[in-house]
């Protein structure tokens, strides 16, 4: 008999949830030691030589999550080679490694056939402070029908997933915790999604970051 199975550390086990097709949710897919390296590889990235920057909206206003890219740089709503909006220096490369954690994701999701044809070629890197929120939105500045792979460390937030028509219902609120994939593609390429709360101080201990929420999304622009 063992005293404490891992229900009574870790809590039930997360189910995956339904979603709509082509959406899938990874509870727990990156290990801590995974979680922490990029933590560690964010610190880095947010040093430059693009900084990690709140993007300006072409309203006038500022989005409140700070976003830091790699291999192409994306501005409101477009990617481009340097970061004009910035700096107008060039962004650090998309890592190898990164693309091949985001293709066993593509792996697991969409099955072998998809990530054998994956060429993901950039990541948008998000952090949340517990005040941040991204409005519902679709990721349309890609060129090609790729699946968006988004990996989450750090504290835990509602991400609330929708359909590809418009803003409103029908939705589904996902909890993203620290570790989790998730992945669109298919038929949810273009369903809008959004972050409207983040829940401060519940990131794991081991996971690298202090405060405040890590969003890493990875994604093939099909830019030349
Ligand atoms: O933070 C998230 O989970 C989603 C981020 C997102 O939708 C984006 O960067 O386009
Ligand atoms: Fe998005």
């Amino acid at each position: 008999m063992t005293l404490f199975g891992p229900e009574d550390v870790l809590g039930p086990p997360r189910e995956r949830q339904a979603l709509p097709a082509g959406a899938v949710h990874l509870p727990g897919w990156l290990s801590l030691p995974e979680q922490a390296r990029l933590s560690a590889e964010f610190q880095m990235w947010a040093r430059g030589p693009v900084p990690l920057r709140a993007a300006a909206l072409p309203n006038g206003g500022r989005m409140s999550v700070r976003t830091v890219c790699l291999g192409w740089h994306w501005q409101p709503y477009r990617y481009t080679r340097t970061a004009d909006d910035v700096n107008g220096q060039q962004v650090l490369p998309f890592p190898d490694w990164l693309g091949d954690l985001a293709k066993a994701v593509v792996r697991e999701a969409c099955g072998a056939t998809a990530a054998r044809t994956y060429r993901p070629d950039a990541a948008l890197v998000n952090h949340y402070d517990a005040h941040a929120r991204m409005g519902m939105h679709q990721d349309k500045d890609e060129r090609t029908d790729a699946p968006v792979v988004s990996l989450s460390v750090g504290d835990s937030c509602v991400f609330r997933f929708g359909n590809a028509q418009g803003r409103g219902k029908p939705h589904t609120d996902v909890r993203l915790e620290s570790g989790d994939a998730f992945v669109f593609g298919g038929p949810s390429r273009l369903a809008y999604h959004g972050v409207p709360k983040i829940f401060p101080g519940t990131a794991p201990e081991g996971c690298g970051l202090a405060r405040g929420r890590l969003n890493i999304t990875v994604r093939a622009t099909g830019m030349p």
